[in-house]
């Protein structure tokens, strides 16, 4: 596949990341206008690093944009002349919608939106995506990309919000976690470093196990906690503190904040 990445920034990197390891691409092109952070990538085989976008453009087909919500419309209109039928375009840019998009490039154009995480540097990212009318018949190709470099769901546009900040906002909010459940095991006895693998490898296998046997968490639950012991304790302590209600609210602010983004800031 001979893909562009428009706006190699933080998840831009990650995405770039994710295709050079798993040798997902024919030709990738990256782009940035200071290339200096993403040296790195020059020695790799068919990596190609430009400031200029509409050379990206020409020599791919599939090209992902992930620069920030207010360069979007700019970097579209600078690169709408060299559009060809041959181009599916992805966006992962936060609330810059289908229509807005359409308007630049035109409805006939491949167009989808993708919400994947920066989990994807490492082949684990949950990314939701949608697409216009015209591509549906492309959004295989960007499900066959991001479902090598993870997990893949299909949603309407207007999910597309909610699914940024469960996913996308969701590493930082899991990364808390970790974070909280390190300094716990730092304050019972382990030193930093193992406190960080105890809780890594802890939350993993716990991910994993929802994963592998498609269980309900609560049915986990059951199995750990036995009755009077040290877990039922902790967990209600935890309630009582108001984890679940304090993460639910944390992911409700940020959904709310996402959904009152002004045009005038995209
Ligand atoms: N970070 C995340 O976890 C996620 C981010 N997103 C979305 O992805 C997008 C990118 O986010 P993020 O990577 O964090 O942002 P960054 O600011 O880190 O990256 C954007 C990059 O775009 C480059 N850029 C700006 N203008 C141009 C241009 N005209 N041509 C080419 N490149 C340009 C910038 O580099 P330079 O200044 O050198 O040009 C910058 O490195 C955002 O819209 C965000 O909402 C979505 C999901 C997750
Ligand atoms: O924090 C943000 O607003 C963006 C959207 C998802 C990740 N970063």
């Amino acid at each position: 596949m001979k893909i562009a990445i428009i706006g190699t920034g933080n998840l831009g990197y990650s995405i770039a990341k994710g295709l050079i390891t798993t040798n997902a691409i024919t030709s990738l092109y990256l782009t940035k206008r200071n290339l200096d952070d993403i040296k790195e990538f020059e020695g790799y085989k068919n990596v190609m690093l430009t400031t200029d976008n509409t050379l990206a453009v020409r020599e791919s087909d599939i090209l992902i944009f992930a620069v920030q919500p207010a360069h979007l419309q700019a970097v579209l209109n600078e690169i709408v002349p060299f559009l060809t039928e041959k181009h599916v375009l992805i966006s992962t840019v936060t609330g810059f919608v289908i229509p807005k998009i359409e308007a630049i490039v035109g409805s006939d154009t491949f167009v989808i939106r993708a919400m994947p995480n920066t989990a994807i540097a490492v082949g684990k990212s949950m990314t939701c995506l949608c697409s216009n009318e015209a591509g549906q018949k492309r959004i295989k190709i960007a499900k066959a990309i991001f479902d090598r470099l993870g997990h893949t769901l299909s949603i309407p546009e207007s999910q597309m919000q909610a699914a940024t900040v469960v996913c996308a906002s969701g590493i930082a909010f899991w990364m808390r976690l970790i974070r909280a459940t390190t300094q716990a095991a730092i304050q019972l006895g382990f030193d930093a470093k193992e406190a960080q693998e105890l809780a890594m490898y802890t939350s993993e296998g716990a991910a994993n196990l929802l994963i592998t046997n498609g269980d309900h968490p609560e049915q986990e639950i059951d199995r750990v906690t036995t009755p009077k012991g040290c877990t039922i304790l902790g967990l209600n302590e935890m309630e009582h503190k108001g984890l679940s209600s304090s993460l639910i609210q944390g992911m409700v602010a940020s959904f709310n904040k996402i959904s009152n983004i002004k045009e005038a800031e995209l």
